[in-house]
């Protein structure tokens, strides 16, 4: 069917579900656009509230705006351990969301877990939706085919206030992986490839759209923590064209359409994917054939390797910029140069975070870990995205499973993955964790952070050292 001209573009999904949101065009590249939907977290969440409480605003649409703590509560049993910040944000949280009419997810309900986690999870998230959260991995809704990204808590007060958003039309990227996935390599392996490929600032200034034949082979979960890791190479959005998979996902969910209206979404979704002859600013093509297990060595994501590499040696770099940035890095990790990466000991492994802490996720550690015990000299969590993840987990024996092995089994939240209420890595220490950032002290002050795949992660708790995990699967 020929519905443009002959001369007309091909247009972007990123550009069909632009377009579909603009109120009113500021200027050229600048636009006013309305909000689908609006997350709040216990960080940002009730600060923005009272914000706008003290300006004597109401929230403009309650009914769009949904809530849950998750970065300042305490992993442990009963939330013991939630540091008095962490519980005033959270009864902030309570008594503001409760104010305003907004649906907040509370603690041990059904709902509760990591923002970017329950989003997908609920149905909130859906394709060709327009998603902000004052959180700068909400580029992970972008994986349904959402347009998702982060915002500043001057835009969410904004946004409570308001409903609409004023920003610059990012250029577009595409990043296509063709091919298969190998043995014992997941979906996080292809996007620290890619970090690796092009850069941390590769994506900067760019909406990246994910494609190829890898991202259609692959389940909804693995395209989320894909999109999870937009921001780590510079880009606000990551997406992923919906397709079947996308509608099975969503089919069902709590707040997802259902009976006619969802046979009228199913058919608007379709219309979302980029025209064959898009243009998009930016190309870039991975050969998923040649990806291998990725561990980083370094303090930025882009510092990674495959596991049977090394770390670099300062010496064979001429640009001396370049050179010191991976001194610095190399002296932080306390790492020789050179070094084959696999074998270095570790003190603990995290698995959990926005990134690997679904289903899929736990599934895929729990197979390397099962019949197996961590190594003595390491501490291992499995904290789950969310109290839906736990739940599921436990119908399904993964605590036990887990709990034997020697790791220890968390209630769901941001945890480790930020270092809140003192779950941290203690200075100098070691860790391989699930999560997308290993920047200096990210995981506590002079903690060193190793960002790999959970199968990678339950595998590095096993050995009591960095491994690979194609040496341990069954
Ligand atoms: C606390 C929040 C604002 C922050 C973010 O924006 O990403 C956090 O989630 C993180 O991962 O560092
Ligand atoms: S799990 Fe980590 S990256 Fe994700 S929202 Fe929480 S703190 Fe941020």
């Amino acid at each position: 069917m020929e519905t443009r001209g002959h001369t007309a573009p091909g247009r972007t999904m990123l550009a069909k579900i632009w377009d579909q949101h603009v109120i009113a065009r500021i200027s050229d590249d600048t636009d006013l656009l309305h909000i689908d939907r609006h997350l709040l977290h216990d960080l940002g969440g009730s600060r923005g509230l009272l914000d706008l409480k003290s300006r004597n605003l109401p929230v403009h649409n309650p009914e769009l705006t949904f809530a849950t703590p998750d970065h300042a509560i305490s992993s442990a049993r009963g939330r013991a351990g939630t540091s008095k910040t962490g519980l005033e944000l959270l009864e902030g949280l309570r008594a503001e969301t409760s104010a305003s009419g907004i649906t907040m997810f509370d603690i041990d309900q059904p709902g509760q877990g990591i923002v970017h986690v329950i989003g997908p999870e609920l149905g909130l998230s859906l394709p060709g939706c327009l998603i902000v959260c004052g959180d700068s991995h909400t580029c992970t809704h972008g994986g349904l085919g959402a347009l998702a990204f982060g915002i500043g808590s001057s835009e969410l007060t904004h946004v409570l206030a308001t409903q609409a958003l004023i920003q610059r039309r990012p250029k577009t990227m595409r990043v296509k992986f063709e091919g298969r996935m190998s043995a014992g390599v997941t979906p996080k392996d292809l996007i620290l490839a890619l970090i690796g490929h092009v850069g941390a600032a590769g994506g900067t200034g760019y909406a990246v759209e994910f494609a190829g034949s890898a991202i259609r082979d692959m389940g909804i979960e693995g395209r989320l923590t894909i999109c999870n890791l937009s921001i780590e190479l510079g880009a606000k959005m990551g997406m992923v064209a919906p397709d079947d998979k996308t509608y099975d996902f969503i089919r069902g969910r709590r707040y997802a359409p259902k009976g006619a209206i969802w046979e009228r979404a199913v058919a608007a979704w379709r219309q979302l994917p980029s025209d064959a002859d898009a243009v998009f600013g930016r190309e870039v093509t991975i050969d998923v054939n040649k990806i291998i297990p990725q561990i980083t060595w370094g303090i930025s994501p882009e510092h990674v390797v495959g596991v049977d590499g090394h770390v670099p040696n300062p010496a064979d770099i001429t640009d001396p910029a370049r050179r010191t940035a991976i001194e610095t890095a190399i002296d932080y990790m306390g790492l020789k140069p050179g070094a084959p990466i696999a074998g270095t000991p570790v003190d603990w492994v995290f698995i959990g975070s926005c990134t690997n802490s679904r289903m899929s996720d736990l599934r895929a550690a729990a197979a390397i870990a099962r019949g197996r015990k961590v190594a003595p000299n390491v501490r291992a969590w499995v904290v789950p995205g969310s109290e839906t993840v736990k739940r599921e987990a436990m119908a399904e024996g993964l605590d036990k499973l887990f709990t034997e092995a020697g790791f220890e089994w968390r209630e769901p939240g941001c945890s480790m993955c930020l270092a809140a209420n003192g779950e941290v890595v203690a200075p100098g220490q070691r860790s391989v964790s699930t999560s997308n950032r290993n920047f200096i002290g990210r995981q506590g002050p002079q903690a060193r952070t190793h960002l790999a795949s959970p199968a990678m992660a339950a595998a590095a708790a096993i050995s009591g050292a960095i491994a690979d995990v194609r040496t341990m699967e069954r």
